[in-house]
């Protein structure tokens, strides 16, 4: 009967074919048939689809194969597939489908083995994934069969892969299709990682008719809002997920059938635990879950006991010991902590065409080291990716990052978890890792997949002891090196040297300095994060910054005799704010540091000259002009931003400044008054004008007033049609800024334009929308690549103060 259907499909496409070009009035005829989209192409996409139409019937017979396998060769519960050999597993005839494969699905090594569609093993094969990783291995023939896991596998051992193809196949098997909704939701801790999970499954899924979309924080919500419905798979971060569940009309998840946990350790610890029950409350409780977590901490246990039935605990570590991957070479490089930013360096200078990683312990020492190094221009590219950038640039970072053959990208842990960049060859940790998981995560950037990667992490003598006997416990095989600091290129003078000249980089050595310092401070393991073991001085002066601060921790500190050490500076600081006043003018630019407002700070700096007051160096700069009014914009930006970590700021000794001396500023409605005031075109009523006693005005008198009052009405014209003016250009901007925010890029995949080669429907309508839409979509891509560069600079110059900063420094460096 198909053989018939085939015959008759073929003998409608020649004819039309032939009709097309034979006869006019026949032509119009097809046109109709095609709406009006009659062409060689188009016919070529109707044969396509007859085509796909063939498999109907075998892919009904496909699934029936498959279900059937998945049942009879499930392997028991409570193995780990890893542990079955191949060889011994042979199918025998007794299988329904014997003759199909070579061995039974729990002994698969290739995914040729596996019991999975034919549009996924495509999608794979164009991959080039032929064989399973451990943790696929392990995983797969467990969840394919339906059940729950709690996975656990080292970083970079394809994790993905191990739940992206059992939602395919999940919703493929349950015959899914745009109308059944949400199928599945992948949960991950990260914007990147969303980003790349939604990447694996564009392409393992591409034949496939499901659509898929990403809905991560810092896009355009109300966009996600129209289309969020109508997907089948959503890849998402937890608190947008639960936006959408709250917000979006008619959001449905009652059909899900299964739920993707990534990194539920890093989702737990980033603060989603309650985003994550509020989730899982909405969700059905029919369901598959898979869970995937490299550390098992007691939160995640409490999410498994919460969130997964019966689940199979999936290990591919020996027992309680996380590993690095294998062809990873670890170094550990002993330097005192002024030394290393000359190591960082002279390692980058010495390797111009590797692909490095380096960990910093907190966004502002990275803004100041990337600033300060390419100033210094090693000779590669530089790359920066923390928290404090926007959504946008992070992307973009991250893209280019991934296409450079060599490069160093200066990053926070957030680039540490999941991130896959391909061929890194080298991760520096120049700031110890939090624990052992973090080291782990870093280290993993590198060697990934079987590659061979180095890792350098530096410590400080003090690090040392603490931090080895970690690693020793995790069975780390590393070497030590303390590398001679003679040896290293010293770029010290050059910073101080930029530090004097821009005055934006000495507010960002400042900051690096605290955020450090801070880092280090909140660190709960004492043994390793010491930091009165620190050399603040030396440190400082590394940094490029001039004077010698002094240290100390201030009064919510819990330690009675660290409020002692308080009490006893800010003694110190009285006296010497009293010598100090005397020789208030002497030097404006001395280390002095600036001055932080705010709250009672835990770190004191201190400096023997007197440094001056906000208003007074505003007053007193030499370029006041350019750095005054950014300085006071970012200050307020980054106050705002740092409220909850304002408990350690660097604060003058003489806090409470007399500024009797300081011109006062107006306030904006007295300083238009006095402009008033003093203008001389301004026409004033003088309550003292006296009026003639006969009480008659003179003639001049009036004319003369007669011809200023005209004056002012065509001076308040000019002025009004001025403000008019800006007013529009005002709105017309913010409609423009609107306009272009809601134009940014679409999070939605659909793998295959339904209808194309969708075997369930074929409607040639949907056919004709699909392909509409997606040039469309081509043209929106096109089109926002042109606002692109429009949209950052408008939110850098209005909104986001801290790009401003950056931006000057890269004008004064074209300069
Ligand atoms: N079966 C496979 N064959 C070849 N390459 C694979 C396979 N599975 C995954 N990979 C590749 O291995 C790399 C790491 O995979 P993936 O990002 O999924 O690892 P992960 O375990 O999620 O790592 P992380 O813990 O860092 O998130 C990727 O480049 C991926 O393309």
């Amino acid at each position: 009967m198909d053989k018939n259907k085939q015959q008759n499909n073929d003998e409608n496409i020649k004819k039309l074919t032939k009709n097309k070009y034979d006869s006019k009035k026949e032509k119009t005829d097809n046109s109709k048939i095609f709406h009006n989209r009659s062409s060689k192409k188009r016919i070529e996409k109707l044969k396509k689809i007859e085509h796909s139409k063939k498999p109907l019937t075998i892919k009904l017979n496909e699934i029936e194969i498959i279900e059937n396998r998945l049942k009879e060769e499930a392997p028991a519960r409570g193995t780990n597939p890893l542990a079955n050999s191949p060889s011994t597993n042979a199918t025998n005839a007794t299988s329904s489908s014997s003759q199909e494969y070579k061995v039974d699905y729990p002994s698969a090594t290739i995914f040729k083995d596996l019991p999975l569609s034919q549009l996924t093993q495509k999608g794979l094969t164009e991959s080039k994934f032929y064989k399973l990783t451990d943790i696929q291995r392990a995983s797969l023939p467990h969840t394919l069969c339906g059940r729950d896991i709690l996975g656990a596998a080292r970083t970079g051992s394809g994790k993905t892969l191990a739940f992206i193809i059992p939602v395919l196949e999940t919703l493929w098997r349950n015959r899914w299709s745009r109308n059944d909704g949400i199928g599945a939701i992948v949960l991950s801790p990260t914007r990147e990682l969303a980003i790349q999970i939604f990447d694996v499954l564009k392409s393992v899924g591409k034949h496939h008719t499901f659509s898929a979309g990403l809905l991560i924080g810092g896009r355009n919500v109300t966009q996600e809002k129209e289309k969020v419905n109508a997907m089948n798979i959503l890849i998402a971060t937890p608190g947008r997920l639960l936006q959408h569940m709250d917000e979006t009309y008619g959001f449905d998840c009652s059909n899900l059938k299964m739920l993707v946990l990534d990194e539920a350790d890093r989702i737990l610890d980033l603060g989603f635990s309650k985003s994550l029950n509020s989730i899982l409350e909405n969700l059905p409780k029919q369901r598959q879950t898979l869970l995937f977590s490299a550390t098992q901490t007691k939160s995640v246990r409490d999410l498994v006991r919460l969130s997964l039935n019966e689940p199979e605990y999936i290990s591919v570590y020996e027992k309680d010991i996380i590993t690095a991957p294998q062809n990873l070479t670890q170094t550990i490089c002993i330097i005192p902590l002024e030394m290393k930013l000359n190591m960082l360096y002279s390692f980058v200078k010495t390797h111009l065409t590797s692909k490095v990683i380096v960990f910093f312990a907190s966004c502002k020492q990275i803004r100041f080291v990337y600033e300060t190094f390419r100033l210094l221009n090693p000779g590669t590219s530089l790359f920066q990716l923390h928290g404090k950038m926007k959504q946008w640039t992070r992307l973009e970072v991250f893209e280019d990052f991934c296409k450079k053959k060599a490069g160093v990208l200066f990053a926070t842990d957030i680039a540490a978890r999941g991130l896959d960049f391909p061929e890194v060859e080298w991760v520096i940790q120049v700031d110890c890792p939090d624990d052992i998981e973090t080291y782990i995560h870093r280290i993993g950037r590198t060697a990934r997949n079987n590659a061979t990667g180095q890792a350098i992490t530096i410590l400080l003598p003090s690090e040392k002891e603490a931090m080895t006997a970690l690693l020793e416990k995790q069975k780390m095989k590393y070497e030590v090196l303390e590398p001679n600091p003679e040896k290293l290129v010293s770029i010290d003078s050059q910073l101080s040297g930029f530090l004097s000249e821009k005055t934006e980089l000495k507010y960002l050595a400042q900051k690096s300095f605290v955020s450090y310092l801070r880092s280090v401070y909140r660190q709960s393991n004492k043994e390793i994060f010491n930091i009165e073991k620190l050399n603040i001085e030396d440190f400082s002066k590394s940094l490029g910054l001039l004077g010698k601060p002094q240290i100390s921790f201030g009064k919510s500190s819990a330690d009675k005799n660290k409020s002692f050490i308080v009490a006893d500076i800010q003694k110190k600081l009285q006296d010497q704010k009293s010598k100090g006043e005397k020789d208030k003018d002497s030097d404006i630019d001395s280390d002095a540091e600036l001055p932080e407002e705010g709250s009672d700070g835990e770190i004191v700096i201190t400096n023997n000259k007197r440094p001056l007051s906000n208003i007074e160096k505003t007053f007193l700069r030499k370029n006041a002009n350019v750095f005054s009014e950014n300085y006071q914009k970012l200050r307020h930006k980054e106050d705002n931003e740092e409220d909850d970590e304002d408990f350690m700021t660097i604060k003058r000794k003489d806090h409470n400044v007399d500024t009797s001396d300081v011109p006062e500023k107006l306030s904006r409605k007295d300083q238009k008054e006095k402009k008033y005031l003093n203008d001389p075109n301004k026409l004033k009523f003088q309550e003292s004008t006296a009026l003639p006693t006969n009480g008659v005005l003179p003639t001049s008198y009036l004319e003369k007033i007669r011809s200023e009052v005209k004056q002012g009405d065509a001076e308040d014209k000019i002025l009004q049609k001025e403000r008019l003016k800006r007013r529009k250009l005002k709105l017309q901007s913010k409609e423009l800024s609107q306009y272009k925010d809601g134009d940014e890029e679409e999070s939605v995949a659909y793998f295959v334009p339904p209808g194309e080669d969708d075997p369930y429907e074929n409607s040639d309508d949907e056919e004709e929308n699909s392909d509409n839409s997606e040039d469309e979509s081509e043209e929106e891509e096109e089109e926002e690549e042109k606002v692109k560069p429009q949209i950052s600079n408008k939110k850098r110059t209005i909104e986001d103060q801290e790009e401003l900063a950056l931006s000057i420094l890269k004008k004064n460096r074209l300069n």
